[in-house]
């Protein structure tokens, strides 16, 4: 057997790392200050005491310079960490991957996509000697020991390609050193000729006060959040802030947490670090032991990070249990920008359900009421699963003294359902539109012998529209007919329409759906023994009378329920409409 080991194209591997792994050119920035930061670290480590500082230096013809007094390098770790990818003094006893930034040993590259040599000046805190490393893309290096003095520190010059020219610019530069580095703890400078700036002179906003915080939020998003949310989670290191969006924002926006590692910005639209239910915040977190990818622009989705992310879905829950007896005005307020979001995460979360569900509103037969208003009064609740069946039996519910409430928009009928547990005097149940009028009171015998034929005809003319007849007192007394359907009829009545029309083999294919799937389903339609129309066409001796009655009333319910209509239904009601207007002139030529 022969060991053999893989073959590897450096020049491949460092342009791969360099211009795939970054998503733009400006992170070496990121990269450089991190590693200044990282020496300062590892310099403090050994008991040194000193003025840590990282200097950035722009000088003419597009060069610039870190500058930082941490630990240096000697040569031995030029050979083992510079000299080779993926070689980092950070990454392999876990103490120091909770000290510093880095750990992967790769960020130097990054220096490769903007500049064609790194030029490194070092001396080691270890030892005297000044070394200069210069190291190419093609992957070949140099090292050699310098005459002259230099303090404790690494420099690292670079020089603009000219295609990048612009990020080695003043303004430029500034802006990504205040990005990634306003709020790291080392010094950090920038220099360009006598002019002198310090960039990180602002404290962290997880460490301002509640003012401070809504000053600064105010001052970055140029609006007022409702309030400051503090979040901290002993595991993962974690301090920050959630503020609270002062609008609604939609649920399918994608969210945009700012978020730092180690006081240094990984990424300013970091999506997942708090639980999807948290909608109606934006967080600005700070944390000193997740893992980041080697990209450093995401973490790495670990157990840990979960359990992260859980802990601060806890601190939001926390405030806002707190918030509603501290505050009730700011917490109805909340309630009410957010109330897509808030409903969403209290289908989800029991404690934040019995948190918000008296809060939220419900469109009910009594009106719109919330559902602390609902309990007041009833603690037998109907909903219906579609806004369509709500709308068939709300106004006749109301009047029968029944709560309906709608559950068809949406987490409606899960809120609604989910009551029960607040408290078991509730009973919730679902309506079911085709029982439904078989509650409404029974004809005495008398009054059932008259309606019978009249029922019976109108179950031969509505067989073939999935429909049967039944006759009630009900309330109001306006109302002529009440017909209720739910999503099975109407799908079945879609199934047969396409029978219909569909040519042979379509139709037997729906034939057989159709015939699976289900016992034949029938809509209700319910005369009201109650309305006087009702009566006079039940006593109307005419057949032909009584057959247009009955399908003047039946398309009239279909069309005042916005159900839609087949052509055989509308041919139904313009032949029926015509003969009543038929018989309704010949009465009053005859009259003259
Ligand atoms: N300014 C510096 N001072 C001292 N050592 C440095 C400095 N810059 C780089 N090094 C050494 O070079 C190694 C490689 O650096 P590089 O930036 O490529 O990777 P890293 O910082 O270890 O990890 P990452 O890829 O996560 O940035 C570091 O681990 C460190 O030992």
């Amino acid at each position: 057997m022969k060991n053999m080991n893989f073959q590897v194209n450096l020049q491949g591997v460092i342009d791969l790392l360099s211009n795939h792994l970054y998503s733009e050119p400006g992170v070496f920035i990121r990269e450089l200050l991190q590693n200044g930061v990282d020496a300062v670290t590892a310099r403090k480590r050994l008991g040194h005491t000193f003025d840590e500082a990282v200097k950035v230096e722009i000088y003419s013809s597009h060069n610039i310079s870190f500058t930082d007094n941490g630990c240096g390098l000697t040569e031995d770790e030029i050979d083992q960490f510079l000299a080779r990818i993926g070689g980092s003094t950070k990454r392999d006893d876990q103490d120091s991957a909770d000290d510093f930034i880095g750990q992967f040993g790769v960020g130097l590259l990054s220096c490769f996509v903007v500049s064609e040599e790194i030029v490194l000046i070092t001396r080691s805190a270890l030892e005297d000697d000044a070394l200069e490393w210069r190291g190419k893309p093609d992957g070949t290096y140099s090292i050699k020991k310098l005459k002259r003095q230099v303090p404790i520190g690494t420099t690292v010059y670079l020089k603009a390609k000219p295609e990048f020219e612009e990020y080695f610019e003043y303004y430029r530069v500034s802006e990504l050193l205040e990005k990634y580095g306003q709020y790291l703890p080392t010094t950090i400078m920038l220099v360009e000729d006598k002019f002198e700036r310090t960039i990180n002179e602002s404290k962290p906003p997880w460490l301002l006060d509640k003012p401070e915080a809504m000053a600064y939020v105010e001052g970055i998003t140029y609006n007022k959040p409702l309030d400051i949310i503090p979040l901290t989670s002993l595991i993962g290191g974690v301090n920050g802030i959630a503020h609270i969006l002062p609008y609604a924002v939609s649920l399918q926006d994608e969210k945009k947490h700012r978020v730092y590692l180690k006081n240094m910005l990984l990424s300013d639209r970091m999506n997942n670090i708090l639980p999807p239910w948290a909608f109606f915040v934006n967080g600005i977190i700070n944390t000193n032991s997740l893992r980041p990818t080697a990209s450093r622009e995401a973490f790495q989705e670990n157990d840990l990070f979960f359990a992260v992310r859980d802990e601060l879905g806890e601190c939001i829950k926390r405030y806002l249990i707190e918030l509603a007896d501290r505050d009730p005005d700011l917490f109805r307020r909340i309630v009410l920008i957010h109330y897509a979001s808030i409903k969403t995460m209290a289908v989800e979360d029991d404690e934040l359900y019995a948190l918000f569900v008296r809060h939220l509103r419900f469109e009910t037969s009594y009106g719109e009421l919330t559902m602390a208003e609902i309990l007041r009064d009833h603690k037998e609740l109907l909903v219906t699963p579609t806004l369509d069946e709500y709308r068939q039996v709300a106004r006749v519910a109301r009047a029968q003294e029944l709560m309906v409430i709608n559950g068809g928009y949406v987490h409606d009928l899960d809120l609604v359902r989910k009551v029960t547990e607040l408290d078991e005097d509730i009973k919730v149940d679902i309506l079911n539109t085709l029982e439904f009028a078989n509650q409404f009171e029974e004809l005495d015998l008398e009054d059932k012998l008259t309606a019978q034929p009249f029922i019976d005809q109108s179950n031969a003319l509505l067989e073939d529209f999935q429909c049967r007849a039944l006759v009630r007192w009900f309330e109001p007394a306006d109302i002529p007919v009440l017909y209720n359907t739910n999503q099975d009829v109407n799908f079945f009545r879609l199934a047969e329409e396409s029978e219909q029309q569909a040519n042979a083999l379509f139709a037997d294919v729906v034939r057989v759906i159709k015939d699976d799937l289900y016992d034949v389903p029938y809509a209700k339609l319910c005369f009201n023994y109650n309305n006087p129309m009702v009566r006079k066409a039940m006593e109307a001796r005419d057949p032909h009378l009584r057959k247009a009655s009955i399908e003047l009333f039946y398309t009239q319910a279909l069309l005042l329920g916005n159900h839609p209509m087949g052509p055989a239904e509308l041919r139904m009601m313009n032949d029926s409409l015509l003969q009543f207007m038929n018989r309704g002139l010949d009465g009053a030529e005859v009259n003259r």
